[in-house]
């Protein structure tokens, strides 16, 4: 260790010579005990180019623990047994995952070989050691001669890389136990490696296995490495510590709120002495130190030191060829940490044991290893994938650039509500022109990155165009409504007998139609774009229009029925009201139940066109029944208002009283019994008011029985059919309260009374008679100016005159002529005399001084006289 630096390149120089010649050698070297093999070369130069013999199976030939160094503890029996064969240091791999009592863990395909891993347990003695072993694994970059250490210090026998090759010779992770004693060692894949070049994704995930699995993890460097940030790797480890925190510290740490601690355990190869140990330790440390700070830590653990989840160790070897002896001894020192446990520096303290029984070790590491391969925070780019994906960016963004201008113009169409027409095959190829773009420059960059890019810029691409796409749904949508509507209105206007329920599904399948085809134009590929849900909304919304015209034409149609239903009772129940009869209302309702009959009959055929559901017809037709009772109610109203009932109840009294039974008009004599007819007239006639009183067939059978609004499960369905006032079928029965009845039947006794009165006058002025001697009187009285007449000659010739005009007009039957000619002169006459005496009374009768003033101020004057004329 001591050795002077020029000797020690001088022996540098003198070793790379002798490789060449060892290479004859080496091809022949035979299967040797690693842990004796290293002979030092007379020269003082290191030749790991010896043999051994091989070892048998039960150990006879093997070396033994004191001759090798080895320390033992508390072997199982079996141990001795175990089939441990030394392996010749060879360069060439076998492509075996299981070699001479060492097996591949997990191999260059980061598959974890899980059914080898429990009969090596086996094999190796270990499967029922349950916490009686120790696990431990080395680290670092290619060829740092880890294998070699690694077989010196527990008798492995990892392949060790030929000194000539200079190439990778461990490739995934192996494990081997120690030579006698209890001991698992991995052999990790160097890291760095060119072989790999940047693809650090196995180096990370070994580094991180290691790492959570192993109680021991020797990180393996040369001297010259220590300060370096990569040869040192220091950023492995800062990736590694990072991960190893969040994914298997964290939740220990919050749980049993303990920390699970691995010792890292540092040697430093081929010191050669000039810098010592403690500096180089600082060093290390100081660069761990400085990563662990620089870590972004999970929540929780953001106060933690390096030193809460692992402890350190420093060692050095010399140089294992300029110093073989040195380094062997060196070497034995070292194991002596691994094996005995009262070596101060005894690294298997039971605090880094990770507590799982030997037989459970399989599983667990197969679980780590799973959850560090599905652990996304290791696929940290290379260098490569970085400018790749700063390229990639910034080409994407560019053609994203172009592509948003030349979008912009689709913007105020679409919120304007237009549709536009090529707005699918325009946005097709605005994306496609950016896609061009950028596959054009981006797709010389790392493949994968550019795949990644490629699909982010797509669905860039595509967000952006989402909004036209559903604006153009929007838009179609809203037109699609409305020609809906406006072209079922009018093929209900202009065609005659149109079937609502047609003319509405041909209607409404042309609308979807057209909707999805425009829709369908707008949807691009690549997209995760859909037009269902749009397709399904408008269904609906049509669907929707449609129940309400549906609704409207229902209730046109019903408004028809009942004005129909109107007219036709409407007859029927005068003719029956104006002859009260016992069956009166038989009448009248036997009218109401066939009038009702065929409304019905009418609603259900239309109804048939308006695709009416079942209870939608049960809830039209009730109110249909209720409307058209309420329309006879009406009617009946009308027959027996106040006014109508009297005079219905008159002519009856008259028809009773004034005609006799053969309908000839009585004239009333002394000798007639007025009374007795009179009264029989007046009770008959009053005996029609209970009968008018309520609506009620003699004939059961033509009862009608509707059930009220009461009734309704819901009150509010009778309002939602328009029925604005409840309906009580019961109280439509009564057509007079008694009151009501009273005051009729008081009303009519008055009229008649009235007529019986006057029938009774009548038989008086029948009676009355100019008496005899009034004639006597008469001619006693009359008779001189009758022989006045007679003995003039001419007022008897004016008498004959008057006689023989008289004659003419009775005969030409001209009295009403002349009556008129007469009334016609008479009424020229009075207007004549009207204006005459109107002219008359007002015209001024002016004094004459008043005159003389006139004329000297005829302005005056003329005021005055409009005055006058004003006031007459
Ligand atoms: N200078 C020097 N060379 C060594 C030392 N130990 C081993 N070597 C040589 O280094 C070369 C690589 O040794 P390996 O043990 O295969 O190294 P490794 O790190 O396991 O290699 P990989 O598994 O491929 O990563 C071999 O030729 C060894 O002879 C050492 O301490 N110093």
């Amino acid at each position: 260790m001591e050795m002077n630096v020029d000797n020690a390149k001088q022996l540098l120089a003198q070793h790379e010579q002798e490789l060449h010649q060892a290479q004859a050698a080496q091809s022949q070297t035979l299967k040797q005990d690693p842990i004796t093999a290293v002979t030092s070369a007379p020269n003082g130069t290191a030749s790991d180019v010896t043999s051994a013999p091989t070892a048998t199976a039960n150990g006879a030939s093997a070396p033994a623990p004191a001759q090798a160094g080895l320390a033992a503890p508390a072997a199982p029996a079996t141990q001795a047994a175990a089939p441990i064969t030394y392996s010749a240091q060879s360069s060439v791999k076998a492509p075996v995952t299981s070699v001479n009592g060492r097996m591949q863990l997990i191999n260059e395909e980061q598959k974890f070989n899980s059914s080898e891993f429990a009969p090596h347990l086996d094999s190796w003695g270990l499967a029922d050691a349950g916490f009686g072993y120790d696990l431990c694994a080395v680290l670092g970059s290619q060829s740092t001669g880890k294998s070699t250490l690694l077989n010196k210090l527990f008798g492995t026998n990892f392949d060790v890389m030929s000194e000539s090759a200079r190439q990778q010779t461990t490739k995934g992770i192996w494990m081997c136990k120690g030579l006698k004693m209890n001991v698992l060692v991995m052999d990790v894949e160097g890291t760095d490696g060119r072989e790999r070049g940047e693809d650090q994704d196995f180096e990370r995930k070994s580094a991180l296995f290691s790492m959570a699995s192993a109680e021991v993890l020797i990180v393996n460097l040369w001297e010259h490495q220590v300060g370096l940030y990569q040869g040192a790797n220091m950023g492995l480890l800062k990736t590694v510590f990072e991960v190893n925190l969040g994914l298997f510290q964290s939740s220990k740490a919050k749980t049993a709120g303990a920390k699970d601690k691995t010792l890292l355990l540092f040697v430093i190869r081929d010191h050669i002495g000039q810098t010592p140990l403690e500096n180089l330790s600082a060093t290390i440390m100081a660069d761990l130190t400085k990563i662990w700070f620089s870590l972004s830590k999970p929540e929780g653990l953001e106060d933690s030191n390096i030193t809460d989840f692992f402890d350190f160790m420093f060692t050095t070897l010399p140089h294992k060829i300029l110093q073989p002896a040195e380094f062997d001894r060196a070497v034995d020192t070292l194991r002596n940490r691994f094996v005995d446990p009262k070596d101060p520096n005894f690294v298997f303290k039971t605090e880094y044991h990770k507590r799982i029984p030997a037989d459970g070790l399989p599983h667990y590491l197969e679980s780590i290893w799973e959850q560090v391969m599905t652990n996304k925070d290791l696929d940290l780019p290379t260098q490569q994938e970085l400018l790749a994906q700063f390229r990639c960016d910034e080409i994407a963004n560019a053609a994203f650039s172009h592509f948003a201008t030349s979008i912009k113009d689709f913007r105020k169409h679409i919120e304007g509500g237009s549709i536009l027409d090529t707005l699918g095959a325009d946005m097709a190829l605005h994306r496609t022109t950016a896609l061009s773009k950028f596959d054009r420059d981006a797709s010389r960059y790392h493949q994968d990155v550019y795949k990644r890019k490629r699909l982010d810029l797509l669905d860039k691409l595509n967000g952006s165009l989402s909004p036209f796409f559903l604006g153009q749904l929007k838009n179609l949508h809203r037109h699609m409504l409305s020609s809906f509507k406006k072209n079922v209105l009018e093929r209900m206007r202009s065609e005659l007998n149109y079937d609502f329920g047609q003319v509405v599904t041909s209607e409404k399948q042309s609308a979807l139609g057209k909707f999805t085809a425009a829709a369908q134009a707008v949807l691009l590929a690549e997209t995760d774009w859909t037009i269902d849900e749009e397709v399904a909304q408008l269904d609906t919304e049509i669907q929707a229009i449609s129940d309400t015209m549906r609704v409207e034409e229902t209730k046109k149609m019903v408004a028809q029925i009942e004005r129909i239903f109107k007219k036709n009772i409407a007859e029927p129940i005068e003719m029956a009201l104006n002859k009260p009869e016992p069956d009166m209302w038989d009448k009248v309702l036997s009218a109401f139940r066939s009038t009702l009959e065929q409304a019905e009959a009418t609603y259900l055929r239309k109804a048939k066109s308006f695709n009416c559901t079942e209870e939608e017809n049960e809830a039209a037709l009730l109110a249909l029944r209720r409307k058209s009772w309420l329309s006879l109610r009406a009617k009946v109203d009308e027959q027996t208002a106040d006014s109508v009932i009297a005079a219905k109840l008159r002519n009856n009294f008259e028809d009773r009283f004034r005609y006799d039974d053969a309908g000839v008009p009585r004239v009333w004599k002394p000798e007639d019994d007025i009374d007795s007819a009179f009264r029989k007239a007046r009770d008959e006639t009053l005996s029609l008011i209970p009968l008018y009183a309520k609506i009620s067939p003699t004939d059961p059978a033509l009862a009608v029985e509707l059930p009220s609004t009461s009734d309704d499960p819901s009150h509010q369905t009778s309002v939602d059919r328009g029925e604005e006032e409840p309906f009580d079928f019961a109280s439509t029965l009564t057509v007079f309260t008694e009151t009501r009845k009273i005051d009729i039947s008081n009303r009519f006794r008055k009229e008649a009374d009235a007529l019986y009165v006057e029938a009774k006058r009548s038989t008086v002025s029948s009676i009355a008679q100019i008496p005899l001697w009034m004639y006597g009187v008469m001619v006693v009285l009359g008779w001189n100016e009758f022989m006045a007449v007679i003995s003039s000659p001419i007022y008897f010739t004016f008498l004959l005159l008057l006689i023989a005009s008289a004659y003419v007009v009775w005969r030409l039957n001209l009295q009403g002529p002349l009556v008129s000619v007469v009334k016609a002169v008479g009424r020229e006459v009075h207007r004549l005399a009207d204006d005459q005496l109107r002219s008359h009374f007002s015209q001024p009768v002016p004094a004459p001084a008043v005159l003389q003033d006139q004329r000297a101020a005829p302005k005056e004057s003329k005021v005055e006289e409009i005055e006058l004329t004003e006031k007459s």
